[in-house]
């Protein structure tokens, strides 16, 4: 009986307004929609999907289509199978065909109602009662099937149906039309089971910029409730009933939710209000709740009856009813034109769920000009599509007023050119970074190099005098015969560089960027007696971009190994001229700036610097109290107030290699100082 269309592609024809009361009135794009189906068809495209917003018109258009595909095939009985998984989309698929047709014979296969195959243009089924009733039909009894919010389709129930019909492949002879407003979020392998293109797409914002959905503004409500750990179903991904139910239906929330409700009427003089609760408990504590406080309420659960809900519904559109409440009842299907406001209670993790239920409000009616959807939504926001996702902003900054989607679409485009410009950034920081670690590299590299040239190509002097002779150094013979003490203290401390001591036996002379050089003296025995050996080492400190370890900040190289200070001494002359013209690129003679003499090192100590040494000092002085005998926080007031900054520089940089010791050293001259007056 069924006719293969595959074989007469050809005969097709465009979308031409027929006998159909509705055709001369069907929009350009619900025409485009019929057209673009029809050519894939033509195309020999079998399985295809229009995805059209909530409210525009999906049983308008496929109608239209069973008609048009109906004329094209020749047939006198051609038959269209219409799957619907709920009364609402059955009735309102039902009332559309016979409106736009009247001459169609259309019957339902749902619950009490059953097709009689013999004499009927369009089987309206509900898939939970058709799954039951297979038996009654041939493989080849029709000729389309066109499925409704066919998100679902990927259920098992509509796969078995489809099978049934010789049609859940690409393959398929007849063709198969998916109709729904969340394709695009839906899993997109299992659909492609069902699906093979989508041939048309018309957005929600699309539809309301051309003014055929009303605007909605958007509202959200931060709710003190945390979803986290609201269990979810291991089918759909979205949170357990019961267990969301636990958290929002709470006393604190639902009064939240009446509070907002007022405001909102009030601001705007509300009228119709479709309100989605988690459960049916929850629903019957909000609508004693708004009773309680005047306002006329009803609801609608899976309890009330089919007649009982009709009479409702008829009330609340003639606006009888101020709030219409429901949970899972009017999510699809459903057409309310007159609701102004939507009160979004039932958080979820359904994209599809959430467009649905924003979807109830944006049909065009006379009495409104916006639909207020007010959403409410937790603080954690955890994996709730809240309708600022929904359009792509990925975490509402902050919370949503009135705004327009339009506006949201802004704020999208906004935080996609903040993004867009922050990964620019990043990257060209990333570039310059890299830039940096290769010229620092470069440079560390070139200064190994030099370093070890240096080695190589070091100068050792013969004798003291050479040393004398070639440094200038007008010292040179009050070191005879000095301890070891002594010449430290002359050669390092008395040199022309701030060298520091900054423990026992170690010294250090700061070089730029925190870079510096060491000298470490060990008592070693030699020959019966002891002597010291001085090891010289430079400190490079490691950009922290190339630190492997936190721990480790400097690369260090030893330099130099001698028991004469003096070849230490002027090892580091020569390192500096060599590190200061070349390593560290710097031009001109740079060595006058590291000297003790240098005149910057005569300014005042800065304020900050200051501060710092006064509490380092302060500090240490808590931590030692017994040590010392007078001075106290007034005279380190009085010794840091004069301070000068080459000494305020040194004590900074004595102390970030060894915290206590020269402060130590410092508070004991003072003390000392303060003893002698
Ligand atoms: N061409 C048209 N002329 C007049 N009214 C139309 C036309 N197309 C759609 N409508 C009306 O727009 C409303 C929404 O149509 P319909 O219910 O078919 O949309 P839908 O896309 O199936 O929505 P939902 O996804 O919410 O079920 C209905 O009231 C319908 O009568």
């Amino acid at each position: 009986m069924s006719f293969h269309l595959t074989k007469q592609f050809h005969l097709l024809k465009p979308f031409v307004q027929t006998r159909n009361i509705w055709a001369s009135k069907l929009r350009d794009y619900q025409k485009d929609a019929i057209n673009e189906c029809v050519d894939a068809i033509k195309n020999g495209i079998m399985r295809i999907g229009v995805s059209m917003a909530t409210g525009g018109g999906k049983t308008v258009v496929f109608s239209s289509l069973i008609e048009k595909l109906s004329q094209d095939s020749g047939k006198t009985d051609f038959k269209t199978l219409v799957l619907v998984h709920r009364r609402e989309l059955a009735h309102q698929a039902s009332r559309t065909i016979k409106r736009s047709f009247p001459d169609k014979i259309v019957q339902l296969e749902m619950g009490n109602q059953h097709v009689d195959t013999r004499q009927c243009d369009v089987i309206i089924a509900s898939v939970q009662s058709l799954i039951r009733r297979m038996d009654k039909y041939r493989k080849d009894d029709v000729d389309l099937i066109i499925i409704d919010e066919a998100h679902h389709a990927v259920a098992e129930s509509y796969t078995r149906i489809l099978e049934h019909f010789d049609a859940a492949d690409k393959n398929t002879n007849i063709p198969v039309v998916g109709f729904s407003a969340t394709f695009e979020r839906a899993d997109n392998k299992a659909l492609s089971d069902v699906i093979d293109k989508i041939v048309y797409h018309r957005g929600m914002l699309d539809m309301i910029n051309d003014n055929w959905l009303c605007e909605g503004k958007f509202t959200t409500i931060k709710i003190n409730t945390d979803l986290s750990k609201v269990e979810k179903s291991s089918s759909t991904k979205d949170f357990k009933i019961n267990s969301l139910s636990h958290v929002m239906n709470v006393p604190e929330v639902n009064e939240m939710i009446l509070l907002t409700y007022l405001q909102k009427k009030k601001e705007n003089g509300l009228k119709s209000t479709l309100l989605f609760g988690v459960d049916i408990a929850h629903v019957t504590n909000l609508h004693e709740l708004f009773t309680a406080h005047g306002i006329n309420s009803r609801y609608v659960t899976s309890n009330t009856k089919d007649e009982q809900r009709d009479t409702i519904i008829k009330e609340f559109k003639e606006g009888k009813i101020e709030v219409l409440m429901n949970c899972g009842i009017f999510t699809e299907g459903t057409d309310m034109p007159n609701i102004d406001c939507i009160l979004l209670c039932r958080p979820t993790r359904s994209r599809s769920l959430l467009v649905q239920m924003i979807g109830r409000g944006l049909r065009l009616h006379h009495s409104k000009t916006y639909c207020h959807i007010i959403d409410f939504v937790d603080s954690s926001e955890v994996g709730i599509i809240s309708v600022p996702s929904l359009v792509g902003i990925p975490k509402s900054q902050g919370t949503l007023d009135e705004n327009t989607l339009e506006e949201l679409e802004k704020i999208k485009e906004e935080q996609v050119e903040a993004k867009r410009l922050s990964m620019e950034q990043e990257a060209q920081r990333a570039l310059e970074n890299q830039n940096i670690f290769n010229e620092n590299s470069a440079k560390f590299k070139e200064f190994i190099a030099n370093t070890d040239a240096m080695d190589l190509t070091m100068t050792t002097y013969e004798s003291l005098s050479q040393f004398f002779e070639q440094t200038n150094n007008p010292d040179v013979k009050t070191l005879e015969g000095m301890s070891y003490y002594g010449k430290e203290q002359e050669l390092l401390g008395g040199s022309k560089y701030p060298w520091v001591k900054f423990n026992k036996d170690a010294w250090a002379l700061a070089l730029q960027k925190g870079h510096h050089l060491r000298v470490y003296m060990k008592r070693v025995p030699d020959n019966g007696i002891t002597v010291a050996k001085y090891t010289l080492k430079l400190y490079r400190e490691i950009p922290k971009f190339l630190r492997h370890d936190n721990s480790v900040r400097y690369a260090v190289k030893q330099i130099l190994v001698s028991s004469d200070l003096l070849d230490i001494v002027s090892k580091v002359e020569e390192i500096l001229s060599n590190l200061y013209n070349e390593a560290f690129n710097i031009s001109g003679s740079p060595l006058t700036s590291i000297s003790k003499y240098s005149k910057w090192r005569r300014d005042k100590a800065s304020e900050k610097q200051v501060n710092f040494v006064s509490r380092l000092l302060k500090a240490e002085l808590a931590k030692r109290q017994g040590d010392f005998e007078r001075i106290d926080s007034n005279g380190i007031a009085t010794y840091v107030k004069d301070m000068n900054k080459g000494t305020a520089s040194d004590i900074l940089f004595a102390t970030s290699l060894a915290p206590s010791y020269s402060l130590r050293k410092l508070l004991k001259a003072l003390d000392f100082k303060m003893i002698k007056g």
